[in-house]
């Protein structure tokens, strides 16, 4: 399934530029964050977003939420226009999970206040919101001891699960984790992750799990979108991503990760930076760092094409390769 039958969001054709000046006297530049990017997201289903510093992992994240409004395309949850709505509405569609919990949480507040603040923005506290405090302190695996505590005497695991808590007091469709677990032990990760995946199974919510951790990929996700320089050059079911047909810059990404690498032949080695997001090349945007590279890679943009019901890729080696694969089986079946 490479985009799910959509009830919940729906990113089409999404793209952000930021106009940059260098200097007073400089030209204007613009940067392409995210590119023409189409994603689908239904209740129940995690997509994990991945890809390396600056390829617009964050920006998509925040479209999602409507902290950050397209410069084209459209981003519709539950079939509504996210830039449209308010904040409070939106607050109750899509909540983040960020990486450093404590930077949004006021340290002189006790975790009780800070659970009571979402209801405090949305309206009146009334008698049920203790309750609700205390149903999901007990959905996040934490003692209501908890309460008269403060930020700071919470280890890392507790205090994202008391932003977990806070992301999840409002009943939003759709959680937004943007490297969530990344400053975490690996143990505390890997807690962290089977809360998720339980959370999501109690409530049907829906995950977008941005991550530099791909080892993390395979336990959580059920489809991987995999960005380069603002596009998303590859996705699929978390099976079909870096298998044999994959995008080279994806083999490349994964070969340092074990458990995904380990299901590519022989691993590939990410080399040299992307270019400049400002000065974008002809061509596939990942042609200049490709070692399978040839003639048309530097010319013509590769279009995101399926090699099979679960996976599509944005480059021409693969949709070549896959087609020859196709002619073959075809000619084997006469
Ligand atoms: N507000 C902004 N103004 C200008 N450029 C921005 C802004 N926000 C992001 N960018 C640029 O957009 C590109 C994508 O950034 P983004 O943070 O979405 O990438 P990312 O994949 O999440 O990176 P990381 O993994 O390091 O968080 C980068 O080149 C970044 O510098």
């Amino acid at each position: 399934m490479i985009q799910s039958g959509c009830d919940l969001i729906e990113v089409r054709d999404a793209s952000v530029d930021f106009v940059m000046r260098g200097g007073f006297f400089a030209a204007k530049e613009t940067l392409s964050a995210v590119d023409t990017v189409n994603l689908t997201l239904n209740r129940d289903e995690t997509v994990a977003i991945v890809g390396e510093s600056g390829s617009g992992k964050s920006t998509l994240g925040r479209l999602i939420i409507g902290d950050q409004k397209p410069t084209g395309g459209s981003i519709k949850i539950k079939g509504q226009e996210v830039r449209n709505l308010s904040r409070l509405v939106r607050s109750r569609l899509a909540q983040p999970v960020v990486q450093d919990p404590s930077s949004a949480m006021d340290p002189r507040w006790t975790i009780e206040s800070l659970l009571e603040e979402p209801f405090r923005i949305h309206r009146e506290l009334d008698s049920r919101d203790g309750a609700a405090i205390r149903d999901i302190l007990s959905a996040v695996r934490l003692s209501e001891t908890v309460l008269t505590r403060r930020p700071h005497e919470l280890s890392g695991g507790q205090l994202q699960r008391v932003a977990i808590a806070r992301a999840l007091l409002l009943e939003p469709e759709i959680l937004v984790c943007d490297e969530a677990v990344s400053a975490l032990d690996a143990s505390v990760q890997a807690e962290i992750v089977g809360l998720l995946k339980s959370i999501q199974k109690e409530r049907h919510t829906a995950i977008l799990f941005i991550t530099h951790d791909l080892h993390l990929v395979p336990r959580i996700a059920d489809r991987i979108a995999v960005m380069y320089l603002g596009q998303i050059v590859e996705i699929g079911s978390t099976q079909s991503v870096g298998g044999e047909l994959s995008h080279p810059y994806t083999r490349a990404l994964f070969g340092a990760s074990p458990k995904i690498g380990r299901r590519q032949g022989k691993r590939a080695t990410l080399q040299g930076e992307p270019p400049s997001p400002t000065n974008r090349l002809g061509g596939c945007p990942f042609h200049p760092r490709c070692s399978q590279a040839w003639n048309v890679c530097n010319s013509v943009i590769p279009a995101l094409t399926a090699t099979s019901d679960d996976q599509a890729v944005a480059c021409h080696l693969v949709t070549a390769q896959n087609r020859a694969k196709l002619e073959m089986a075809a000619e084997a079946a006469k």
